[in-house]
């Protein structure tokens, strides 16, 4: 076949399923572009054939209910006949026909006779035990004669090789069997799935797969994340064109068999020889076939998980399964930790931070994580989207709730799918308290800046009502857009800015000094699109919250509004012009630590060392350029600044006792300095009070 917008001619078995093998070398392009499309014409019939037959989710606590309760039906019990069949069985016949041959003799007619025949998810077959059905309303004994292994020898029969993982499936189907094996690998159990094809399952998730990011798709064994992937794939691969590749390590996506099964479209699939091949076959995805996208049912170990992370840096779109039932399942099991970007705990090098009994080591993201975004499965018609993984990451780990948006899809109108989305974040969360706390704030009667206020009052009706707003795109340049995001966050003002990757449609451009310096391109790039360039000479958490108020444009740029052609805006470091002391410079890297690691992460007061009341005024403005306020803890021969998780207000510096700091001729009034002129938010959002 010719794919319509490449220039190369693949002969594909997969996607010609219909033409004999031995005709293919007779074919030019043309016969294969016909005999290809009315393969897909075949495989929408099929598609809607096997269409989804009910769905609700399966509770695996629901009592076993055994033949002679209620489940018999009038009618002869032969397949299809018409007494027997109820609608949604009639849709997935075809599938199920091929399933049900498996089934021993002796079981089939309480079987066929179940009125949820066609929504039939398991059969469950284990020596000297009754078999079961598994509907999603529950398990349902099919007979109360004991399993014995001429049943199995019977199931087997029907069925392909097993490979080395326990798995086999039955040729031109999705059906997968997995068998448990006694110690002298004889098989005493089958656990026999019925695969299905179902079209409109990735409603829920449509714009994801569309938007082009990688998803990681996680949830529990069975909830439907391998019928998931193999409709985004058929998505991916039919509606928009892409070249799709699946790695099918149990051919589970795909179907048993050389030919893969209609449902996944257009897509390729490679097989897996033996599962733990599987991190190599990704990667030869990517080597030998050009994919746009790949798709990977379970990745499982550390080298799939390295895999994954080598493809997605490929600029290939990843659609992935991982077991679990939410992002902290991932980022506590040190296999599957890559996927989220790695973590690693920093410690504190301050013996300091153990004395004052606040957290020594935290824990942090390692770098870039593999998917942009990230969906827990909750049902087969339930999720949670996590838009930003990044971001939800730096959330868990800071101890806060991270942002997400639940969408639900009624199960009974999977083929025109309304999606429903209610957005949860930070600030709906703690709307309550934030509330509380500025109604507190009015009653001291603090001189609160009323623009402020308005941002606050206006960020609670965005939380509460979901309304959104545009905020400013940013194209970071070598420095990390989740730090970026982080501290948007951490400041309240996550709704007003945005970084993308896509630098025609950005704003600005933020970028670190140095790199600029070595790669002049940027410049030019920034030129051609009339960018403003923000740039900073560290990543440090003080200069990208500079950053962002200038790009809000909450501080004066001076003569460089945002809009107007290429140009550079220097951030200036917060560090004193003069050369500091030695002295000097562990203080204010003490007041860094303080804030980065406990203060903000942790919502936690730290109390600083006693030093010089000069060195304490140095702090104390660095403790300022975070929006921070502090308070004077020591006495005034013994000087120690607090910092508090309070935003800054007007009188930034409180006494604890009633004595002033100490004041030397070179020492600026502590209680004169000024807070920054531009402070639009009153307090940072997340910190508890
Ligand atoms: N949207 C849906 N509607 C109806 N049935 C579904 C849907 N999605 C999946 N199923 C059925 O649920 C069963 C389990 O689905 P699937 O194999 O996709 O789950 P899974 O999460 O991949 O499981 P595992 O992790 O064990 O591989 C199958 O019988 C499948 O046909």
């Amino acid at each position: 076949m010719t794919c319509a917008n490449s220039q190369i001619l693949v002969l594909d078995l997969q996607v010609c399923n219909k033409i004999p093998t031995s005709a293919l070398g007779y074919l030019n392009s043309s016969h294969l572009s016909s005999s290809v499309s009315s393969s897909f014409r075949r495989t929408r019939r099929l598609r809607k054939r096997v269409a989804s037959s009910g769905s609700a989710s399966v509770s695996p606590l629901s009592p076993i209910r055994r033949p002679r309760d209620r489940f018999f039906a009038p009618g002869n019990g032969t397949v299809g006949s018409p007494e027997s069949t109820s609608t949604s069985r009639s849709d997935s016949v075809s599938e199920l026909d091929t399933f049900l041959d498996l089934v021993p003799p002796r079981m089939r007619d309480a079987l066929f006779r179940h009125e949820e025949i066609g929504s039939l998810i398991e059969l469950v077959m284990d020596l000297g035990r009754n078999p079961i059905a598994r509907f999603p309303s529950g398990d349902f004994v099919i007979s109360e004669q004991p399993i014995k292994f001429e049943d199995l020898s019977y199931a087997i029969s029907r069925v392909g090789e097993f490979s080395d993982d326990n798995r086999s499936g039955i040729n031109n189907s999705l059906h997968r069997i997995s068998a448990i094996r006694n110690r002298k690998m004889q098989i005493i159990g089958l656990t026999c799935r019925v695969g299905r094809a179902i079209s409109g399952s990735a409603e829920l998730m449509r714009d994801l797969v569309e938007s082009g990011g990688s998803i990681l798709v996680i949830g529990p064994p069975g909830v439907g994340k391998t019928t998931l992937i193999r409709e985004i794939a058929r998505m991916l691969a039919d509606e928009h064109m892409k070249r799709v590749v699946i790695v099918d390590t149990s051919n589970e996506i795909g179907g048993d068999g050389d030919i893969p099964h209609s449902g996944i479209g257009r897509a390729r699939r490679m097989q897996v020889p033996n599962v733990n091949m599987q991190h190599n076959v990704m990667i030869e995805a990517v080597e030998n076939h050009m994919p746009e996208a790949i798709i990977i049912d379970e990745i499982g170990t550390e080298l799939e998980a390295m895999a994954a992370s080598t493809i997605a840096q490929r600029g290939v779109q990843l659609v992935g399964t991982a077991h679990g039932m939410t992002i902290e399942n991932i980022i506590k099991n040190p296999s599957l930790q890559i996927l989220v970007g790695g973590i690693e705990s920093v410690t504190l090098g301050d013996e300091e931070a153990r004395k004052r009994k606040v957290q020594k080591t935290i824990l942090e993201r390692q770098g870039p994580s593999t998917f942009t975004c990230a969906v827990e499965m909750i049902s087969k018609n339930e999720c949670r989207v996590h838009h930003k993984l990044e971001a939800t990451v730096d959330a868990i780990l800071a101890g806060r709730p991270p942002p997400f948006e639940v969408r639900k899809m009624d199960p009974n109108a999977i083929q025109s799918p309304n999606v429903v989305r209610e957005k949860y974040n930070e600030e709906s969360s703690i709307f309550s308290s934030r509330q509380q706390l500025d109604d507190e704030e009015e009653h001291v009667g603090d001189a609160v800046d009323n623009t402020a206020r308005n941002v606050d009052r206006d960020n609670h009706k965005r939380s509460s009502t979901s309304t959104r707003i545009s905020p400013v795109q940013v194209y970071t340049y070598k420095i990390l857009g989740a730090d970026l995001l982080q501290v948007a966050q951490v400041m309240g003002l996550e709704d007003h800015i945005d970084v993308t990757d896509d630098i025609t449609t950005a704003n600005a451009i933020l970028a670190s000094g140095s790199e600029l310096t070595q790669n002049p391109w940027i410049r030019g790039v920034a030129k051609f699109y009339h960018l403003p360039v923000f740039v900073i000479k560290t990543s440090t958490m003080a200069q990208i919250v500079k950053a962002i108020r200038m790009i809000l444009k909450m501080d004066s740029l001076g003569s460089k509004p945002i809009n107007q052609p290429a140009n550079d805006i220097e951030i200036e470091e917060d560090a004193p012009k003069r050369k500091p002391s030695l002295e000097e410079i562990d203080a204010l890297e003490e007041v860094r630590l303080a804030i980065e690691y406990i203060v903000i992460p942790g919502g936690e007061a730290v109390e600083l060392l006693p030093r010089r009341s000069e060195i304490v005024a140095r702090q104390l403005e660095l403790v300022q350029s975070y929006q921070l306020s502090a308070e004077n803890s020591g006495t005034e021969s013994n000087p120690r600044l607090q910092i508090l998780p309070h935003k800054l207000n007007k009188n930034p510096v409180k006494h604890s006792g009633s004595q002033s700091p100490g004041r030397g001729d070179s020492t600026p009034d502590l209680n004169s300095i000024p807070g920054s002129s531009g402070t639009s938010v009153t307090r940072l959002p997340l910190l508890p009070e």
